[in-house]
């Protein structure tokens, strides 16, 4: 059976002046789900997001959670939605435990209410050891903790969340997510933007927002089957080699090279299913380019958003052009 849909947008607009931010953006989320939000810089997520929390009017479309309308209905969804923003604002002076307690004020909570509902996060979020250092000489890790214990004060039962992990290292990252994995196998329903990859793949669904036009939502593995992200007559390949930026330019003005993107020191080609191992290799020879490393490969997440991306504007070109 279906998951219940806890976050429902229909035709989502934002202009600002004649800039349209968002375009025209339909989606649903079920319940539980981690929906990981991608896109470049300025693609319109944020705008997205601020829309969904009702803190942005939609110049058009509507916003639902859980079939609430966010513009008309807003306090409905205030008690059921949490918000962590980029700049999520803690205050660098008080203690964590003195944020804990200011951010459960303000959501309403005293007393014995309030005491419980900070050691339960407390527990949560393993901060317990921090408990009495102030916000400001935390690392970025239990920063980006102790702005989601506050974000979850008043138990939401969606939360947004806003590049949660830009700017903290790897293992913070990895922590991170487990800790949204954990919310999440507690029925919480999480909608997360990130520009790491890696995560995206770790998302239950993702949705790929591009000059503020959804490209494509849906679950990771049945992306990456997509009929037009693995053509017929082709297949893909991965290529390690030296000097990666300089054989991308060589490779791809290949016949039989329809696509090539770098990942870090290798490559991922997209090439007619003909093609042999050795036309790529006598290619990279002719730069001196030797020791190469030859494997094939599924599409990556990274894949299916290039090619999704880029077969809508060559759509444009042609419906341009027509
Ligand atoms: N209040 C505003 N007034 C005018 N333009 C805005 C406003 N808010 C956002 N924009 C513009 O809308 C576009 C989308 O911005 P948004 O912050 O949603 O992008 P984003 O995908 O979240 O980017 P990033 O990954 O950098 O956070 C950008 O061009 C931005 O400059």
């Amino acid at each position: 059976m279906a998951a219940e849909t806890m976050i429902e947008c229909e035709g989502l607009t934002k202009k600002f002046g004649s800039f349209t931010a968002v375009d025209h953006v339909s989606f649903k989320v079920g319940k539980g789900s981690i929906f990981g939000f991608l896109g470049p810089n300025g693609s319109g997520k944020s705008t997205v997001i601020r829309m969904l929390c009702g803190l942005l009017e939609p110049t058009e479309g509507r916003a639902l959670i859980a079939g609430f309308d966010v513009a008309r209905e807003t306090d409905k969804i205030k008690s059921m939605i949490g918000y962590m923003s980029q700049k999520f604002s803690l205050y660098d002076e008080l203690t964590v435990h003195e944020n804990l307690m200011f951010y459960g004020r303000l959501y309403g909570l005293r007393g014995e209410a309030l005491a419980r509902r900070r050691d339960e996060l407390v527990a949560l979020t393993h901060i317990e050891p921090y408990m009495n250092r102030r916000a400001a000489l935390l690392s970025g890790g239990w920063r980006q903790r102790l702005a989601m214990a506050c974000s979850l004060l008043h138990q939401p039962t969606v939360l947004f969340l806003d590049e949660p992990t830009a700017g903290i290292d790897p293992v913070a990252r990895r922590e991170l997510w487990d800790l949204l994995f954990e919310f999440s196998s507690r029925g919480m329903t999480l909608f997360v933007t990130t520009h790491y990859m890696d995560e995206a793949e770790r998302c239950t669904h993702v949705g790929y927002i591009h000059m503020s036009k959804l490209v494509v939502c849906g679950v990771p593995d049945e992306l990456k089957h997509l009929p037009s992200v693995n053509p017929p007559g082709t297949k893909r390949w991965d290529v390690t080699c030296e000097h990666v930026t300089a054989a991308m330019q060589a490779l791809r003005h290949m016949p039989g090279v329809r696509n090539t993107t770098v990942f870090g020191q290798s490559m991922h080609l997209l090439v007619d299913e003909q093609m042999s191992e050795e036309t790529v290799r006598a290619q990279l020879a002719a730069l001196g380019i030797t020791k190469v490393d030859i494997h094939p490969i599924g599409p990556s997440l990274e894949d299916v958003f290039v090619a999704l991306t880029a077969n809508r504007n060559d759509g444009q070109t042609k419906e341009g052009k027509a």
